[in-house]
């Protein structure tokens, strides 16, 4: 699954109605004074959260999302009907930023939760406002003013319940191949990954739980380095991380511990998320040598280490049931 975090789209709230120009006319009232009613206001666009939605991909077809006008005045003082919101859905997660300037508008973080980004235009007002003793008719109303409008950026940082991090051809995306739906590409050569792949995990009790298959991290990550940035930000929303790492290199201690310094370097500190330490391509390995590595990784960590081939779907279930009891515990402790 292709997954689009960054969208631009367009936002326009509706144009008020414009005011009426209309006098009173009733029998025996031959000079019925000024009736022009306001025009109604428009309506407003208002992004909404919905936890229902995972990805932003539905607006790589839809960029221009416009709130209804507002109706104009009508005559015995009737103000215009006002124009209806237009709601845009967008997944829990979703950053909203002015394209512009820059600036943050707001975080959609809770379902339902709601951001009014684009106000419609006030309606006009009708030729009952002119009324002065100067002038008894006026013949003059106000025109609707036009709604906001805006170019925003939409940010999605993922909402996946697991990372899969690790260097460049750890396996990640071969993990994610084989434990969901997810087709991503896969390849002999570092940086096959460059945009996360989200697959999603049938849990035993039938839910889905996402998994994201995070690119390659590197030395320097979190000073920018390769997509760094990018890499960390998705990870910052994850629950567990499962840290893959390539058994078959002489390096995997070194490996381990570069994408540790890389966590611990973030700001908000990842190196204290939840982690289970993974090593893959047991299928490529002399069984003695691995068991050696597992046994160093676990006394440099003092963690226990998971032992799996991706390719040859090796110890994939009780991986798994790791993963579980770790939402299960986090489950019961938030
Ligand atoms: N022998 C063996 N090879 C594996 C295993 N898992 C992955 N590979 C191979 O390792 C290479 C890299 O796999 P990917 O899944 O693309 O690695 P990645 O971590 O997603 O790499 P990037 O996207 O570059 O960060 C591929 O040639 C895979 O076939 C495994 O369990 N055993
Ligand atoms: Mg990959």
């Amino acid at each position: 699954m292709r997954f689009i975090d960054q969208v631009e789209i367009k936002v326009q709230g509706g144009q008020g109605g414009d005011g009426m120009v209309a006098f009173r006319r009733e029998k025996y009232v031959p000079a019925g004074g000024p009736a022009g009613g306001n025009g109604g206001p428009g309506g407003s666009v208002i992004l909404q959260a919905n936890p229902e939605l995972q990805t932003l991909l539905d607006f790589q077809y839809i960029h221009v999302f416009q709130a209804e006008n507002g109706q104009r005045g009508g005559p015995k003082n009737r103000t215009g009907a006002a124009g209806l919101d237009r709601c845009v859905e967008v997944p829990c997660g979703t950053s909203v930023y002015d394209a512009l300037s820059g600036q943050l508008l707001g975080d959609l973080t809770q379902p339902g939760q709601t951001l009014l980004v684009a106000a419609g235009g006030k309606g006009g007002l009708g030729n009952k406002h002119f009324l002065s003793n100067r002038n008894r008719a006026p013949e003059h109303a106000l025109p609707g003013l036009p709604g906001e409008e805006r170019l925003l950026r939409l940010e999605l940082k993922l909402l996946a319940d697991v990372g899969i991090i690790g260097l460049p051809n750890a396996g990640k995306s071969t993990l994610i191949s084989v434990l969901s739906a997810a087709r991503p590409k896969i390849a002999d050569y570092p940086f096959t990954t460059l945009i996360p792949n989200l697959g999603v995990v049938a849990h035993p009790s039938g839910d889905g739980v996402v998994f994201a298959d995070i690119p390659g991290l590197i030395e320097g990550a979190h000073q920018g380095v390769g997509l760094g940035h990018d890499f960390l930000r998705h990870i910052e929303r994850t629950r567990l991380l499962i840290h893959l790492i390539d058994g078959t290199s002489d390096a995997f201690l070194e490996h381990y511990r570069i994408i540790q310094s890389e966590l611990m370097a973030h700001p908000s500190d990842l190196s204290g998320k939840p982690q289970l330490l993974v090593l893959n391509k047991c299928d490529a390995m002399d069984p003695d040598c691995l068991q050696q590595r597992a046994e160093c990784l676990e006394q440099e960590t003092q963690q226990s280490v998971l032992i799996i081939s991706a390719v040859a779907k090796i110890g994939l279930d009780p991986l798994l049931q790791r993963v579980w009891q770790n939402l299960e515990k986090m489950l019961a402790q938030s």
